[in-house]
């Protein structure tokens, strides 16, 4: 039956570090393994476009790598592009924008490595970049969801989800306080104008982590270009004096160092010390060039010279951080803020974190704040609720305040495969209470933000345990869960790599900052979506 049909073309995109994709590689063949089954089963045939290589893994982990792959596709032939990993987009963005074929991205519903975030990291690159692309996910490749979709996405090129969680904000909905303070923190904004320090822009083929210039600029924000060999020249003048403090600074909050004896394999105090080091250099350089918000890329040049920068990124997120001075030791840098953090240069979290702090310290909430990937979810095993709960998970650190404070904060090490220089991860697992989340995209050459409500619980131990070592456990969580989306929907409207979350003090107040930033980022000239509903269920629509 197969026979008669042109095989689907296979393409499996990786990270640029051989490391990871020599470990990762096992997860990767067993997902082929059951999607060749399923593609099968529905009487057609699989093909991959490239071959397992010598070094042990068959991901094209370059973009020059994923140029020869694409010459050798048929144009027009049906694409799946699958990941059970963390991939850097611009290894396959190339071929993918001039293809012709129908493509579709899979991910495996797998918490083991970071590959549902790879799939919606491409996928959101690909509809900043305007491309039609379907997509779909899967616990084993077997269930009637999948098999439903793969079916029509085989017979017609495309899958449709339906996305009736959705409404595009119309003003009118929003209550009239939330309203005046969202325009008048918008014409603030783009009145007195803001810097956006970014070192090192376009992390790992994050091509939808880059907002144009030309959609930032009528916001009143505009991007200080940095680099992050001057963030590594200026971590060489920080005395070691500074560096001591800043580290004591730590320790004495009660925050827990888990020191090993093995550079390789362990994290140890010198990779603390260079953190340290890191995070005074960050917020001096921030201070010389007037930033409001920085964002490190760090993975890639970075992580051969020093220590992951996690524990600076999420130190910087956190209010009470170790006290910086300027050079010549007379000035506090900052004094008593936090200076929003946007990890692997996300633009897009970076654009948001700046708006959450305007608007939080206004209405005095907590103005802490981070992304998140959305790395995976799970119903509870542990009866607490019947909810489905998400696994919100970064790559090394979340603010200190999400995670009850410092005492309640952990350093691991880096997985080795990633960092080959260690470094602490800020890790814990987040507080409960009511959360705004929130994710800024680029489509139609225009930015969009999509908004929704939702709680942190609080889980037991056991269950904390599982989620934990489901993913990356040296990093840290959140159970997050939506209000009015369920997983399917979530993943389906997903087009931004991370989710941005931030927390205010009960429901009521959660919900006017929630209006607020409605308001703040219509005002901007932000296409606002709001998504799911209330607390109570209601929809958001009625309110107002
Ligand atoms: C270390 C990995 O490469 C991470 O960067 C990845 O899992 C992400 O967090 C992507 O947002």
């Amino acid at each position: 039956m197969s026979t008669q049909r042109p095989p689907v073309q296979l393409v499996a995109s990786g990270d640029s570090r051989l490391s990871a994709n020599q470990k990762c590689w096992p997860a990767q063949n067993a997902l082929e393994e059951a999607l060749n089954n399923a593609v099968e089963k529905l009487g057609y045939s699989v093909q991959r476009a490239h071959l397992v290589t010598d070094q042990g893994h068959g991901f094209i982990d370059s973009q020059k790598r994923g140029m020869e792959v694409f010459r050798t596709i048929a144009p027009d032939a049906p694409l799946i592009v699958a990941e059970a990993v963390w991939q850097y987009s611009h290894h396959v963005l190339a071929g993918l924008l001039s293809h012709q074929g129908p493509i579709l991205t899979v991910a495996n519903w797998s918490g083991q490595w970071p590959g549902l975030v790879g799939m919606l990291n491409l996928n959101g690159s690909l509809t900043k970049a305007g491309a039609e692309y379907s997509t779909l996910w899967s616990e084993d490749f077997t269930d009637d969801f999948f098999l439903g979709h793969l079916k029509t996405w085989l017979e017609t090129g495309t899958v449709h989800h339906t996305t009736d969680h959705v409404a595009s904000l119309e003003p009118k909905w929003i209550p009239q306080l939330a309203s005046q303070t969202g325009k008048r923190l918008a014409d603030e904004l783009r009145q007195d104008k803001a810097i956006m320090g970014v070192f090192d822009e376009g992390c790992m083929g994050m091509f939808n982590a880059i907002i144009p210039d030309h959609l930032l600029h009528p916001l009143g924000v505009f991007k200080e270009r940095l680099s992050q060999s001057a963030l590594y020249a200026e971590m060489r003048e920080v005395s070691d004096d500074d560096t001591n403090k800043a580290f004591q600074w730590y320790r004495d909050q009660g925050m827990k160092f888990h020191f090993g004896e093995s550079d390789v394999e362990d994290l140890t105090p010198n990779q603390v010390l260079e953190q340290c080091r890191m995070y005074i250099a960050a917020v001096r350089l921030a201070d010389q060039f007037g930033c409001e918000t920085i964002g490190i890329q760090y993975q890639q040049g970075l992580k051969d010279l020093t220590p992951a920068s996690d524990l600076v990124e999420g130190t910087l997120n956190s209010t009470s951080r170790p006290p910086v001075f300027d050079r010549h030791g007379s000035k506090e840098l900052y004094a008593g803020q936090a200076i929003p953090h946007f990890n692997e240069v996300d633009e897009c979290a970076g654009l948001d974190a700046m708006m959450i702090h305007r608007i939080h310290r206004i209405l005095r909430q907590p103005v802490e704040t981070t992304l998140h990937d959305l790395r995976w979810g799970s119903p509870d095993q542990s009866g607490t609720t019947t909810q489905y709960v998400w696994v919100f998970e970064i790559s090394g650190s979340a603010p200190a305040e999400h995670l009850g404070g410092w005492n309640q904060c952990h350093g691991y090490r880096q997985p080795p495969m990633y960092f080959p220089k260690g470094g602490s991860t800020l890790s814990g697992v987040s507080r409960p209470g009511e959360i705004i989340w929130s994710r800024i995209y680029i489509a139609d050459n225009a930015l969009y933000m999509d908004l929704g409500r939702g709680e942190s619980l609080a889980l037991p131990p056991e269950e904390t345990k599982r989620r934990l070592e489901g993913t990356t456990a040296v990093w840290p969580i959140m159970h997050g869960v939506t209000y009015g989306v369920s997983r399917d929907q979530m993943m389906a409207k997903h087009k931004a790599n991370h989710v941005q979350v931030a927390y205010a003090e009960d429901v009521a107040a959660a919900d006017q900052a929630f209006w607020t930033r409605a308001a703040m980022a219509t005002a901007l000239g932000i296409r606002v979506n709001l998504c799911g509903t209330q607390k109570d269920g209601s929809s958001w629509h009625k309110k107002g």
